[in-house]
């Protein structure tokens, strides 16, 4: 009926045609989307209500890679163990000469080392060369070349220099030949050495040579068939018994007109090693560069072998494979009974190439039968196969952590418990993942405090830590007791994808699948959880093909050991392997999306501070404190019930607390534009983490630190630990304890050094100058802060762009008594610092003027070069100093 009318009066306004209906038109218009879309969405609402199902026939891909390798001899898969039996002194770190490095070559060596976590220093060819030893010792173990130009071009001194460390060090290089630029030059003999290049060659049926000792990840066997996507490889060739291939190829129909190569199904050499029996130093030589998969097991495998072993990349590959959200899934995407059967088959078969191989399925009880009647006897078979697999425990409705209080989190969890209980679902290994991964990082801390008290959870994973991309650069950390590891994706996300309409095509999946992403993964990866969605185990169930199908390319390809173990056995290995990844590195949610959006919205970055002064200790940083909060708009910290007015969370154990700790130092500001946060913790300053951690947490903040002369901090020094009754500086004098030995008692030693290393300014300056651009950086002169503060806080006013600016005339007076400036608190009195400040103690002796004057003299020049530099002006103590 309604149909009818509206019809009747589509045709009345609009196929007539009548300049006279043009408003009348224009209003039905309007109606009719309305009432389109009205219908539409009562249609769509009616369909997902009464759960009929959207069906798509399933057409699921059967995974297709056969190992051709089978007429080889097993002997030649026997992965080669590099390490050497000599005592070689070289450093496990790699020295990476480029041209440039934005270049695509040198951002793939590099990115293929951080991922490979190699140690690597960056040198641009042409420039010095870096310091090669130390102390006897080789600093690196292989030596890469972004081009052949880059070594060849290098000045004769320099190669000779360089070439003679690799020679006596036994240290490898690693060289990648690019082709000419012109299509002209076909073949070029390479300086010094019996190599002839051949430019710009395509090739096809790319294949290893079995009969090397390099390869130990790469199994050989296999042959990448067809042309290899570049056009312009360099070949080698060669006559001399230095050199044994790494590879072959056949010449390709070469892609552009003006070449004369015409394809005559030769071999030629593609990746070549000289075994160094003409001078010595062992290469190995690319004819391209890391784009192609295949030459970057190559590249793994060749740091190993030149580097004696000393770079060697573990064999086995820890692997898990968890499906978030067995039951949950809008209907006719989820799974059937035959879906769980084809599940459970899958497993079986990928357990003979995985030892111990289980999928881990988490589940969110509430879902569960939540589906058509097909998919509710899905669940039904999950739960009676529900042996066969491993568990682990998401939220009861699937919420996300970070919306929730404790109280709440727990009371979902604890149905999730019950529902497991109930249905006996076997959850073993102290492991969850967080929904959307909301709540692991940014760390929620009541997500933690639920998993502990409800789960007694002990590791979690997630992709969030530090960032999403670059996938290889995700990382471990541990907080509160939970291990959180990094998380991999297969290319296959929380949609339902089918194998036709795979964004970027069919192809796109199994390009990642055959040396492409996922294939990396395993690589270069020696723990990979990978996060997987129950849609993809139904319908077209694109996970079992994805992972039966790479896990059994990597097979092919090479001698990875493939296993399982439980999550936590997993954790355990990976803080193992990478301790330095134990501590959290905490950063501004604000400045990511992504982890705004998995961020509580009571939190807020405005109680975070927008200056910091670090300090040294004992140079007047408690004068500053209190100097800046009689300023209106700057609003300090909280006092700390351990450490008075300073927070202290950078430098030390109060940095294990977390973020959220951090903040509640701190006021909400009344206008965040306008109001400054701050806090002051003068240990900072010489805090070895210090610099990197305020920066990943406050990359904008500005940082004031104050400088006098450091003889005087070190005697300051003394001096306050003597007045708080300290028994080392009790017994023994000023004198003794700067001058103690590395034999005396541990005590003295650490008194000795907290005195005297902050003063080492140019060596923490540095640091925070690695971090930090100079214009967020304020060095005040200690000595103008106790004689001039007036002018101080002038300056610094403008440093900060602060309003109002205050005239600090008005509100600081010298108080004759004190000996320094105090604040004004009515007409003739005034608030002076406490007692421990600005204490009357005897000068230093001579004896001690002396030596700190010969201790710090080095690092003062070179303090007054850093200053200079970096356009500050020189403090007038160093001034004073220097022309002493
Ligand atoms: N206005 C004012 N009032 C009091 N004291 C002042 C002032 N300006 C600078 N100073 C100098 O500050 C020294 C103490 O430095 P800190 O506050 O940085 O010490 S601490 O690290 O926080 O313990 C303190 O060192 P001592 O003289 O050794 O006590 C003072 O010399």
């Amino acid at each position: 009926m309604m149909f009818k009318r509206f019809w009747e009066r589509l045709k009345t306004n609009y196929l007539r045609g009548s300049p006279l209906h043009r408003v009348g038109r224009t209003k039905t218009l309007v109606s009719a989307v309305v009432c389109l879309s009205f219908l539409s969405f009562i249609a769509f609402s009616y369909h997902f209500l009464n759960s009929s199902p959207v069906h798509r026939i399933a057409n699921p891909p059967e995974p297709a890679i056969t190992c051709r390798m089978n007429n080889l001899q097993k002997s030649m898969f026997t992965p080669k163990d590099h390490t050497s039996k000599e005592r070689l002194h070289i450093g496990a770190r790699v020295l990476v000469f480029v041209e440039s490095q934005y270049s695509k070559a040198a951002k793939q060596i590099t990115s293929s080392l951080q991922y490979a976590r190699i140690d690597y220093k960056l040198e641009n060819a042409g420039h010095n060369l870096p310091t090669l030893t130390h102390a006897d010792k080789g600093r690196f173990a292989v030596i890469i070349f972004e081009s052949l130009e880059a070594y060849v071009n290098m000045d004769n001194w320099n190669r000779q220099l360089l070439d003679k460390y690799c020679q006596d060090y036994k240290v490898g290089m690693i060289i990648f030949v690019h082709s000419a630029d012109e299509y002209g030059i076909e073949k070029e003999k390479v300086p010094g050495l019996p190599l002839i290049l051949r430019y710009n060659v395509a090739v096809k049926d790319y294949r290893l040579n079995a009969f090397t000792d390099i390869w130990r990840i790469t199994k050989p066997g296999e042959t990448v068939l067809d042309n290899i996507e570049e056009d312009d490889w360099v070949v080698f060739e060669y006559n001399h018994s230095t050199y044994e291939p790494l590879s072959y190829a056949k010449l390709a129909p070469p892609p552009y007109l003006n070449s004369r190569y015409i394809p005559d199904n030769s071999t030629v050499v593609c990746a070549l090693l000289d075994r160094g029996t003409l001078d010595g130093i062992q290469r190995i030589f690319f004819g391209n560069d890391l784009s192609f998969w295949v030459h970057q097991m190559i590249f793994i495998d060749g740091i190993s072998y030149l580097s004696h072993g000393k770079l060697s990349f573990p064999l086995e590959r820890y692997i898990l494979v968890d499906v978030d959200d067995i039951f949950v899934g809008i209907t006719g995407t989820r799974m059937t009974a035959d879906d769980v059967e084809a599940l459970a088959k899958s497993q079986e078969r990928l357990q003979k190439e995985v030892s111990n191989f289980h999928f881990n399925l988490g589940f969110s009880g509430w879902f569960y039968q939540h589906g058509t009647s097909l998919e509710n006897a899905g669940d039904q078979k999950i739960l009676e196969y529900r042996n066969k697999f491993w568990w682990f425990g998401h939220m009861w409705r699937h919420e996300q952590g970070h919306k929730f209080d404790q109280a709440k989190l727990e009371t979902s969890m604890i149905k999730n418990y019950q529902f497991a209980k109930e249905h006996n679902i076997p959850v073993m290994h102290q492991y969850a993942v967080a929904p959307h991964h909301s709540g692991v990082y940014p760390v929620h801390e009541p997500l933690y405090q639920a998993w502990k008290n409800v789960w007694d959870i002990r590791v979690t994973s997630t992709e969030e830590y530090p960032r999403l991309y670059p996938s290889w650069k995700r990382r471990g950390f541990i907080h509160k007791g939970v291990m959180v590891l990094p998380r991999q994706t297969c290319g296959l996300f929380t949609k339902t994808l089918y194998i036709d309409t795979y964004p970027g095509g069919r192809k796109k999946l199994d390009d990642s699948i055959q040396g492409g992403e996922l294939f990396k993964t395993f690589l270069y990866n020696p723990i990979n959880i990978y996060m997987t969605h129950m849609g993809n185990y139904a319908n077209d169930r694109l996970a079992l093909y994805t992972f039966e199908s790479v896990i059994k390319f990597v097979k092919c390809w090479t001698n990875l050991q493939l296993k399982q173990v439980t999550p936590l056995e997993m954790g355990i290995k990976y803080f193992e392997m990478y301790p330095e990844d134990k501590e959290p590195v905490w950063q501004d949610p604000c400045v990511y999306k992504r982890h705004m959006q998995i961020w509580s919205a009571n939190k807020s970055c405005d109680r975070l501070p927008k200056f910091l002064v670090v300090g040294p200790q004992k140079t007047g940083t408690t004068a500053l404190y209190k100097f800046l909060q009689i300023h209106p708009a700057i609003l300090a910290n909280y006092n700390s019930p351990d450490t008075f007015e300073e927070v202290q969370f950078f430098n030390g154990n109060n940095y294990h607390k977390g973020i959220d700790w951090y903040m509640e130092f701190f006021p909400v500001p009344g206008n965040a534009t306008s109001d400054f946060l701050f806090e002051k913790s003068a240990n900072y300053f010489d805090g070895e983490l210090v610099p990197y951690r305020v920066h990943s947490l406050l990359p904008k903040a500005k940082i004031i630190c104050i400088l006098i002369d450091p003889a005087k901090r070190a005697y300051s020094w003394y001096q306050h630990m003597k007045a708080r009754g300290d028994q080392i500086a009790g017994n023994y004098t000023f004198h003794e304890i700067i001058t103690a030995p590395d034999s005396a008692p541990r005590k003295v030693r650490e008194l000795r050094n907290r005195s005297l290393i902050p003063g080492i300014y140019v060596q923490h300056l540095q640091k925070w100058l690695e971090f930090f651009p100079s214009r967020q950086i304020f060095i005040i002169d200690g000595g103008r802060l106790k004689s001039n503060p007036v002018a101080v806080m002038h300056n610094v006013q403008r440093f900060l762009h602060i309003e109002p600016h205050y005239d600090y005339n008005d509100y600081l007076r010298f108080d004759p008594k004190k000996g320094f400036f105090c604040q004004v608190s009515s007409a003739n009195k005034s608030e002076c610092l406490g007692r421990g400040k600005g204490r009357h103690y005897p000068p230093m002796n001579e004896t001690s003027v002396e030596f700190l004057e010969q201790f710090y003299r080095k690092n003062n020049v070179a303090l007054s070069k850093l200053l200079s530099k970096h356009k500050y002006r020189i403090p007038d103590w160093l001034e004073k100093e220097l022309s002493d």
